[in-house]
Parts: structure tokens; sequence; C-alpha cells
């Protein structure tokens, strides 16, 4: 089911790509990525947010086009045959994919890229991408997760067990990142992600 990735393939590629930066943060579901997100570009408006297409339905007060692109499976099937993802994997049932055209338009011009994935598609980046930075979030424990995940209040019960079932693989593959960050304290969180992009 994996994309073989072509971006490495041409020199005159390689080297625009060379010109900005990649960023990828990966870690269980509850874990905080999308409050740190979110933090972290109403901070620093100058850092581009690749978009992902997904499967899965809007939760209440999600933008098509801002949060994710919602489409359909066979719409995302099409867009895989097409080889437009520069990784894509199923994640709890529905699959999510990064845009590739857009991250190689704005790395090329000079951006720091931030993808925002899961652990499958942070693999496929890191062998087709091995230029990028990689970062782990990790919970404090898995019962603050677990809470982390029941407060949002955005999931079905369903939903909820799949992305538990899936965390603890996610966790006990942190060690393949270049870093890991523990989202004990947000602020403190912030900080140590902004003093790895930026210090
Ligand atoms: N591989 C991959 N994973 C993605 C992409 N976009 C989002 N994800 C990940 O898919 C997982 C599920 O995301 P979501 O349904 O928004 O749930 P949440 O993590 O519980 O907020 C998270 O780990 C996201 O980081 C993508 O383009 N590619
Ligand atoms: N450091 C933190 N301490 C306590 N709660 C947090 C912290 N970081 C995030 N949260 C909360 O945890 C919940 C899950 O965060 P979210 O960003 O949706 O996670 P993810 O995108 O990793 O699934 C949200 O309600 C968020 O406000």
């Amino acid at each position: 089911m994996m994309q073989v990735l072509s971006i490495q393939s041409g020199a005159t590629t390689k080297d625009c790509l060379s010109s900005g930066k990649l960023v990828v943060l990966t870690g269980p579901s509850g874990v905080g990525k999308g409050t740190l997100m979110r933090s972290l570009l109403a901070r620093h408006p100058e850092l581009y947010y690749s978009v992902s297409a997904t499967t899965r339905s809007p939760r209440p007060g999600e933008i098509d086009g801002k949060d994710y692109y919602f489409i359909s499976r066979s719409k995302f099937e099409q867009l895989v045959a097409a080889g437009e993802f520069l990784e894509w994997a199923e994640f709890a049932g529905n699959y999510y994919g990064t845009p590739r055209e857009p991250v190689i338009n704005q790395i090329c011009s000079g951006k720091l890229v931030l993808l925002e994935i899961e652990l499958e598609g942070a693999r496929q980046i890191r062998r087709s991408f091995p230029e990028a930075l990689s970062i782990f979030i990790l919970p404090p424990s898995f019962s603050e997760l677990e809470k982390r995940i029941r407060t949002r209040g955005q999931d079905s019960e369903e939903a909820i067990a799949r992305r538990l079932r899936r965390a603890q693989d996610e966790i006990n593959a942190a060690d393949e990142f270049d870093i890991q960050i523990v989202n004990d304290d947000f602020e403190t969180t912030l900080k140590s992600i902004e003093a790895t992009l930026f210090g």
C-alpha cells in the first residue's frame, strides 16, 4: 500500500529541496499535536503548515481546506493512483495523505514546512527525504493521554478505542525520531519545539 516517492530523483529537484526545510511532527492521538501546531503557527506565521487530505468526517468546528481537505475514499484512491501524495497511510479506519505539490513548492521557495502526520507516514518521509527533521511528541503518561482524548470530547467511543490501541505502538517507535519531547506543561513544550526549529 505504500507509495514509492520520487522527490529525490532529479538533481534539480534535490538542489531545490535543499533551499527549505521539512519538519515532521508525530505522536499518539490526543497528545496535543494539533493544539501545539495551531499555537506554533499563530506565533510564527512564516511557517508553512501542510494541510492533509483525509477520508475522515469533519469534527464540529473543523474547516475544509484549513484543518483538512475532507474527501471521499474514491477520490483519495484516485489521488494515490495519480501519485499526488508525498506520503499517505490508513489510520483508525480512514486514509490520510500529504499533497505532494504544495509541499515541494514551499520547500523550494525556502520555507520551513511542517507536517503533522502519523507513524507510517513519518517512516515514508524518512525514507524519501532523509534530511527532514523528525520530532516525536510523548504524553507524560498513558492515563494522561487517555484523559486528553476523552476531554477533547470529539470522538466516538469506538474512535477513541482505535486511537488508544494504536497509541502504544506509536509510543514504542518514539526512538526512531530525531527528537523526543514530552508534552507535560504546554508552554514548556512549545518553547522546546521553538528551540528545535529556530534555536
Ligand atoms: N500519514 C499521515 N498521517 C496524517 C496526515 N494528516 C494527519 N495525519 C495523522 O492522522 C492521525 C489521525 O488524525 P485525526 O483524525 O485528526 O485525529 P487526532 O490525532 O486524534 O486528532 C494523527 O496521528 C495525524 O497526525 C497525513 O497527511 N498523513
Ligand atoms: N500540555 C497539555 N496539557 C494538558 N492538556 C493538553 C496539553 N496539550 C494539549 N492538551 C489538550 O489535549 C487534548 C488533545 O489535544 P489535540 O491537540 O487535539 O491532540 P492531537 O492533535 O495530538 O490528537 C485537547 O483537549 C488539548 O487542549
